[in-house]
């Protein structure tokens, strides 16, 4: 049984900072190794790699999420109590509610229905040749749609405002200064106005509609008690926050479709799988969290390596999206390469591994993938628009990653009626 390889740095948290989504890959190049052990503001911390040890980390017998995600982070991305932080039964009992209803097919094609309307109403109003950041449009537009969907009021007044505040929540997570309290402030403000919905849902009864706020204003816990308020906020915010955050998924789709054109063309010839690679390879390709963190559970050994009860340990998503080993060049965009994907549970880490229903595997992975596809579709079907010089280029040491630019756009031609089916009419 060998100690786990140790990080010759004394403190790597400078080099976190300056190496972002490419820390841990670059560590573990350098040593040789799939696993080490580095110390992050003092505190020592296991790093790990690639499909193997996404196995590894998805054991739950092994690992438990707990009280890992550092309180930065619950301050402003995830929430407190939130299902992010539950293990084993009490987890599974509130992920069957993200499952039962995000994951239903009638359910996400009735959002993808109302996303693609809101793109039409949106560039229907657009002035032609006026630039479009289109980071910015998309947050609105999702945000509006999600809020609709899941029967949350929202005044077209406040549209822009509670936008802003999800994007702010997403981003100042590994902020520091005024980006971080600005991300906190915006999550207090988010989760006072949910759980005045949550109340008011509450004080007027159990109404005969399928809404996600009847749906978790009336959940209850394994006890059969309803959640406190703020907790069932923090959770209707669990859906919200992220289908806002879709935004930069699709940012990253327009600078595909902009710097490799030849996307172009299978996209446009109603190729039957093509748009769902194109999506998927986005997914793998751009970088969005950077890592996991859970809690070893106990002491066990792995690959000959000791590992000791309570340590933190991050899974580095990015490093296996694009590790040599699990990937034909990874470094290369290329959507046909999910052609023979044998949809492995964990090589693709974008929306985490292992199972929906015993893991913490993204629960609104189908609904990124299907709102990312209505955008790709809107934006080649209906939409002619030219990409005016910009900054376009991205940063790996930015958590999280975006074009400088945020994609500006202009569009130059709207047709509500895609120009294929006009010429098959
Ligand atoms: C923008 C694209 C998205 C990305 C990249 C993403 C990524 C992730 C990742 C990496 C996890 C953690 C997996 C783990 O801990 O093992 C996660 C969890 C989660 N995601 Fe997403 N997500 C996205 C969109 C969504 C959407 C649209 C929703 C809801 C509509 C959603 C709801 C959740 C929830 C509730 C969890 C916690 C699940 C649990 O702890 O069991 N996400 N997501």
């Amino acid at each position: 049984m060998a100690t786990l390889p140790q990080d010759p740095a004394l403190d790597s948290a400078f080099s976190l900072l300056r190496h972002g989504y490419r820390f841990i890959s670059g560590k573990c190049r350098t040593l040789h190794t799939d696993v080490f052990r580095t110390r992050l503001l003092l505190r020592p911390v296991v790093c790990m790699q690639g499909a193997e040890a996404a196995r590894l980390f998805y054991e739950q017998d092994k690992f438990l999420r707990h009280g890992a995600m550092p309180a930065r982070i619950q301050k402003t991305l995830t929430g407190v109590d939130g299902v992010q932080s539950l293990d084993g039964q009490p987890h599974r009992h509130r992920k069957h509610l993200f499952i039962r209803q995000l994951m239903s097919p009638a359910r996400i094609e009735a959002l993808a229905t109302l996303h693609q309307a809101h793109w039409h109403a949106a560039m229907a109003q657009w002035p032609l040749n006026r630039r479009m950041v289109l980071f910015d449009e998309a947050q609105k537009i999702l945000c509006q749609s999600v809020c609709a969907w899941a029967g949350i009021p929202l005044p077209a007044s406040e549209l822009n405002q509670r936008a802003q505040a999800f994007g702010r929540m997403i981003d100042s997570g590994a902020r520091l200064g005024l980006a971080h309290w600005r991300g906190r402030r915006a999550r207090k403000s988010a989760e006072q106005w949910i759980s005045a919905e949550i109340k008011k849902t509450r004080a007027t009864g159990p109404e005969n509609s399928d809404s996600l706020l009847q749906a978790f204003a009336w959940h209850r816990d394994e006890q059969g008690h309803l959640l406190p308020a703020g907790v069932a906020a923090v959770e209707l915010i669990n859906v919200l926050r992220p289908t806002v955050a879709i935004a930069q998924f699709m940012t990253f789709s327009v600078l595909a479709l902009h710097e490799y054109p030849y996307v172009r063309a299978p996209l446009e010839s109603s190729h039957p799988d093509y748009l769902d690679w194109f999506v998927l390879e986005v997914r793998r390709f751009y970088p969005f969290f950077p890592f996991l963190a859970a809690y070893t559970r106990q002491a066990f050994t792995w690959q000959g390596f000791e590992f000791q009860k309570g340590m933190l340990t991050l899974l580095d998503i990015y490093g296996t999206n694009h590790d040599p080993r699990c990937w034909y060049q990874p470094d290369t965009f290329n959507p046909e390469r999910f052609s023979n994907w044998p949809q492995d549970h964990y090589t693709l880490l974008a929306n985490g591994g292992a199972t929906y229903e015993h893991h913490h595997r993204c629960p609104g992975e189908w609904i990124t993938h299907r709102l990312m596809k209505v955008m790709v579709r809107f934006l080649v079907d209906n939409l002619h628009y030219e990409i005016p010089a910009q900054d376009l280029s991205f940063s790996l040491a930015d958590m999280p990653a975006l074009p400088k630019s945020r994609m500006i756009i202009r569009p130059v031609a709207y047709q509500p009626v895609p120009r294929k089916e006009m010429h098959d009419a």
